[in-house]
């Protein structure tokens, strides 16, 4: 009989996920959270077919390098900024995502943080939890927050997420704007009464601003000191893209001056680390990295990415097609069935 293929799971997962990759493979799953080295990534890498890996393992050219089995890296994740496709590509390696399982319960998410940043439910929160509320004779005129319904939304990476925060838009009777490199098809902008205006025009127009775009070179910094001061002082922003496309020091500067009314963030520049101004600011709802943390979708994810391994691997109904790979061509190619 010949041995199984072995697969490394990099942080831990569902048990009934790791069941279904322990049919087919012979799986090292880590037991513990734990942020892995590049050495220690090169190490694992290097004695398995197949591996799930989070957003803080980043496989890059020199991770990969020597490495001669190898076949598929599936990872926990949407946004994909921890990958070198390129260098994966090269080595003959498929790369997958987990695109669209997320989209509605990071809809949802980044509505809770406009919500939250717009009426200051954490500051309140911390108020009462502090046992500030008896004896305060909280005036009438006390809490006072913005208001979201009939404000205009705008979405800067109208993609697959932002297409369902702004479909969730038409409830708060609010007028949608959009950014994109190109045009969405009419169709897609009738269902999200949506309308496609310039980068400086959004930033000027908008109430609300959720940002929702890839992190790549390009978008580093897309919201920094000159794109914050076109914003209104009224107008609130939401991250749950990625850090670093917020120059996050320049937004501490602008939340703290006044020259931004509030912001959501789930997402920050060096995460887990967070910018120290953006803790002591009353003013910002901060979750860490959590947009897309309910138990169906989490779920959901998680079987995405061992789906991609096993069809990857040759095994399933979907045998040599992983259904999220994001370098097809290597399968086209056959080289990501190195012997
Ligand atoms: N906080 C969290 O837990 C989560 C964060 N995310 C993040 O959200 C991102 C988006 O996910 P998803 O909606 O599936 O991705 P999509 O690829 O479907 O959408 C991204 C959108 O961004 C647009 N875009 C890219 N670059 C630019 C640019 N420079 N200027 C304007 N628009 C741009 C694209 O349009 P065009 O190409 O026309 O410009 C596209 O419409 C992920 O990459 C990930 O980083 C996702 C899930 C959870
Ligand atoms: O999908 C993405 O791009 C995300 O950022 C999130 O869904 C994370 O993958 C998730 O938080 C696990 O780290």
């Amino acid at each position: 009989m010949t041995a199984k293929p072995k697969v490394w799971v990099s942080r831990p997962l569902f048990p009934d996920v790791l069941a279904r990759l322990a049919e087919h493979f012979d799986v090292d799953a880590e037991a513990v959270e734990h942020r892995h080295s590049a050495d220690e990534l090169k190490r694992k890498l290097a004695g398995v077919d197949g591996a799930v890996v989070g957003l803080a393992d980043r496989i890059d050219a020199a991770v990969l390098e020597g490495n001669t089995r190898l076949k598929v890296v599936a990872n926990l994740g949407v946004g994909y900024n921890n990958l070198d496709l390129d260098a994966l590509t090269r080595a003959g390696i498929v790369a997958s995502n987990t695109p669209d399982v997320l989209n509605e319960s990071v809809a949802d998410y980044a509505w809770a943080l406009m919500l939250a940043a717009a009426r200051r439910v954490s500051a309140a929160e911390r108020w009462l939890r502090a046992g500030q509320w008896p004896g305060s004779n909280m005036r009438f005129d006390d809490w006072l927050g913005l208001p979201v319904h009939g404000r205009t939304l705008g979405i800067l990476g109208m993609g697959r997420i932002g297409q369902g925060i702004a479909r969730r838009a038409a409830g708060f009777d609010m007028r949608v704007l959009y950014h994109n490199r190109s045009r969405l098809p009419e169709m897609v902008e009738r269902e999200c009464q949506a309308t496609l205006v310039s980068k400086s025009e959004l930033l000027r127009q908008v109430d609300y601003l959720v940002l929702v775009l890839p992190f790549t070179p390009e978008n580093r910094h897309a919201i920094g000191a000159p794109e914050l001061a076109q914003m209104k002082p009224s107008a609130v922003l939401v991250n749950i893209a990625r850090g670093g496309i917020v120059d996050d020091a320049a937004l501490a500067l602008a939340l703290r001056e006044g020259k931004l009314a509030a912001a959501g963030l789930d997402v920050f520049e060096g995460e887990p680390m967070v910018h120290p101004d953006l803790l002591t600011l009353d003013n910002a709802v901060l979750s860490p990295h959590i947009a897309s943390a309910s138990e169906e979708t989490r779920r959901a994810m998680a079987n995405l990415a061992a789906d991609n391994v096993i069809a990857a691997l040759g095994f399933g109904e979907a045998a040599g097609k992983p259904p999220t790979a994001l370098n097809p061509a290597v399968l086209i190619r056959g080289s990501a069935h190195k012997a």
